[in-house]
């Protein structure tokens, strides 16, 4: 293949589906975490040079035509072809709405050529088609929005060779404002997650990122991490879809919210020294315990009674659960061992859930990125 050739082709950009360990959601109200990423399932973006600025739409995810109504309403035709039989009446509007990854991709390239104006950053006038795909499963609290947005600064970054004049600490916030023009409401965890890849600890206190912007975000090694178990269910019909009141009760200093959500921040710090000290029994501890503290701020209606079975069922075996984000998956630890997994995974497949062992991924920043940190 020619080099030109190579070149109109251009390049693909992944990021990979989070897991909040510790922490969630207290990064939302300047707390900590303790996230990573994993190799099971990712977003990836590609971009190649085009005479025109060109977003397309993903086949499945922003499928606009029908032969009818009827096929519009349930969507039999996207069904069929994902090889769901025409029985099992799933409807992409009911069940996923009416949005894909476009929108997403508009954003962030908005966003990002904002930030280049406002920090006179000067582009190649060069155009671009931009593609996507993505297995993350949907509203299951494993960013797969972020993923999206994510995967597509990357690949704005290399096509415009501005991954220098970027900062790695500010590159997550660029996607979160990506997701506001939206109106998605989100933290930085996962996206931090997503820049750096791998396991990092977040710390978000107001005055860090008064100063800096940012947070402070220390990679650290996955090797640090036990085995770990992902349970979800693969059709979330009732996840909690209820509006929760809990921002507005931190907004107007509730105590209980507040003293909560701190509580919930001390968990990732604590759960930092458990993993450096190989404590899977406290690991287990504080990961209990960062869920108890979100169903007694969230209850029970905003969570989702699948959601809490979920967590119901792990822990019907010994083994300690909690949400990966904001609901939809969970992320379980065995801290007895192998025969308790194998106990998990006879619960959750009775009681009709999907578990499977987490492939954690590795950081994805370069040699050069990684000096580039700030060390504060
Ligand atoms: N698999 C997907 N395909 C296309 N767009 C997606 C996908 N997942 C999320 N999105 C986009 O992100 C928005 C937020 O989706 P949500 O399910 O809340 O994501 P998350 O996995 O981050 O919780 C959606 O409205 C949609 O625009
Ligand atoms: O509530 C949480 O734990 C997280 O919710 C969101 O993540 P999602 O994957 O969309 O559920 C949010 O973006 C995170 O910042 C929260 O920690
Ligand atoms: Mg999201």
């Amino acid at each position: 293949m020619t080099a030109a050739t190579k070149a109109e082709m251009g390049f693909e950009r992944h990021a990979y589906a989070r897991v909040g360990l510790l922490g969630n959601p207290s990064d939302v109200y300047n707390g900590k975490a303790l996230s990573f990423t994993i190799t099971d399932f990712s977003a990836t973006v590609r971009l190649r040079p085009s005479p025109e600025l060109l977003i397309q739409p993903h086949p499945h995810h922003d499928l606009v035509a029908f032969p009818s109504l009827p096929h519009l309403r349930e969507d039999y035709h996207c069904c069929l072809k994902i090889g769901v039989p025409k029985h099992v009446e799933v409807s992409r509007l009911q069940n996923e709405g009416y949005y894909g990854g476009v929108r997403l991709l508009m954003a962030i390239c908005k966003v990002f050529y904002n930030h280049c104006i406002q920090n006179n950053i000067s582009l190649k006038a060069e155009n671009f088609t931009l593609s996507y795909d993505t297995n993350i499963p949907r509203q299951a609290g494993l960013s797969g929005s972020s993923a999206i947005a994510c995967a597509a600064l990357n690949c704005l970054l290399d096509f415009y060779d501005v991954r220098h004049l970027i900062k790695v600490e500010l590159r997550p916030n660029l996607i979160l404002d990506a997701e506001k023009e939206l109106g998605i409401v989100a933290g930085l965890q996962d996206r931090v997650a997503q820049v750096y890849g791998g396991l990092v600890y977040m710390d978000f206190s107001q005055e860090h990122m008064d100063k800096l912007g940012h947070g402070i975000y220390r990679p650290l090694d996955v090797n640090l991490l036990p085995p770990l178990y992902l349970i979800y269910a693969e059709n979330p019909s009732d996840s909690g879809k209820v509006h929760s009141s809990v921002r507005q009760r931190w907004l107007n200093g509730d105590e209980f919210i507040i003293s909560c959500m701190k509580e919930v921040a001390q968990l990732a710090l604590d759960g930092h020294r458990a993993l450096l000290q190989k404590d899977c029994t406290e690991l287990a501890r504080l990961m209990n315990r960062n869920f108890d503290l979100r169903r007694e701020m969230f209850g029970d209606d905003v969570l989702g009674s699948v959601n809490i079975k979920m967590v119901e069922v792990a822990r019907s075996v010994g083994a300690s659960s909690k949400f990966t984000g904001s609901g939809g998956a969970v992320v379980a630890l065995c801290p007895d061992g192998e025969a308790q997994a194998e106990l998990l995974h006879k619960a959750c497949q009775e009681a009709g859930f999907v578990v499977q062992k987490i492939k954690v991924a590795p950081s994805v920043l370069s040699d050069e990125e990684l000096t580039s940190l700030s060390t504060c």
